[in-house]
């Protein structure tokens, strides 16, 4: 049955509807970043650009770094946008627009985040690197979708039982990021692997208080003595959980790489963010053409 015109959006030039995309215009290998001036600090490395599209917060370049191709998208900030960003391009991957149906040899893309983020850690410091095995989602886009299978219920419930949540927020889930890509990103010394909570702001959910009270005080407290298995959460950001849920979802790989511009413990800030930025962008290229 082909997908309807209300659900598989196209646009006149038949590109997907919010990215403005055609299919052979995305590599398999794809970097998300969330603000869309980072697209070009990544794509400035590239040895030649062949894609250069932009619509609203989704700025979208294609290329190639030391003869792989990738693509680098803007997703914004948050888990709403995930949400638009990985069904469509899975959409140009996994579905022929023109008959609308779902191909039936399916492609698995390779999904890199590079984020910033935010330390829940004292012995975490700015500036240093982490690598996503575990994220937790405080967001509740995951329960949308038939997702039982792919989360892990038995951290949700310690989440839940720990952090002692009010009943009218939405149940945290949990899923890890690919295998496989973490155990290649983690063999490299530059950066540590960790848990990662997402939340669905910067402010309240992330515990920073400027005028407005906070509902739970203890919230941020809670989420920084979490254990499971001995394992602590490390770090705060908006976007991991929705990543790593869609891509399980529709059957592709992610990793989520953050660089550390926050210690909420410590109370500091980076001074220099780009600089660790631009040494995340680069660590990354540099696997990726290696991978
Ligand atoms: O730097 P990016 O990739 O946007 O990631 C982090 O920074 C934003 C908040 O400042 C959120 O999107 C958060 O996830
Ligand atoms: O503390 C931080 C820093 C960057 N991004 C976040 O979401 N939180």
């Amino acid at each position: 049955m082909p997908i309807k015109e209300s659900e598989l959006v196209l646009n006149e030039d038949g590109s997907i509807y919010h990215l403005h995309l055609l299919p052979h215009q995305i590599a398999d290998t794809i970097i998300t970043v969330g603000d869309p001036e980072r697209v070009e600090k990544v794509t400035k490395h590239f040895d030649e650009i062949e894609v250069k599209v932009s619509k609203r917060e989704f700025h979208t370049q294609t290329g190639s770094y030391k003869g792989k191709r990738i693509t680098v998208i803007s997703t914004g900030i948050g888990t709403d946008n995930i949400d638009i960003v990985f069904n469509e391009l899975d959409a140009l991957a996994n579905i022929d627009l023109k008959t609308r149906e779902v191909k039936t040899a399916l492609k698995k893309l390779n999904f890199i985040r590079i984020g910033t983020s935010g330390a829940i850690q004292k012995d975490i410091p700015i500036n240093s690197l982490i690598a996503t095995e575990t994220a937790i989602g405080f967001d509740s886009l995951l329960h949308f979708y038939k997702s039982e299978t792919i989360q892990d219920t038995k951290i949700a419930s310690e989440v839940l039982q720990q952090l002692a949540m009010a009943s009218f927020k939405a149940r945290p889930y949990v899923i890890k990021g690919s295998k496989k890509l973490l155990k290649y990103f983690s063999s490299f010394e530059e950066i540590k692997t960790g848990i990662t909570a997402t939340n669905v702001g910067f402010y309240a959910p992330q515990g920073r208080v400027l005028r407005a009270e906070l509902q739970d005080e203890h919230f941020m407290q809670k989420l920084s003595n979490f254990k499971y298995n001995k394992q602590k959460i490390t770090n705060l950001e908006m976007e991991t959980s929705g990543i790593y849920g869609m891509s399980r979802l529709l059957g592709h790989r992610a990793i989520s790489l953050n660089a550390i511009l926050a210690n909420r413990i410590t109370g500091e800030f980076s001074k220099n963010p780009e600089e660790i930025v631009n040494q995340l962008i680069t660590f990354t290229l540099d696997k990726i053409a290696a991978f």
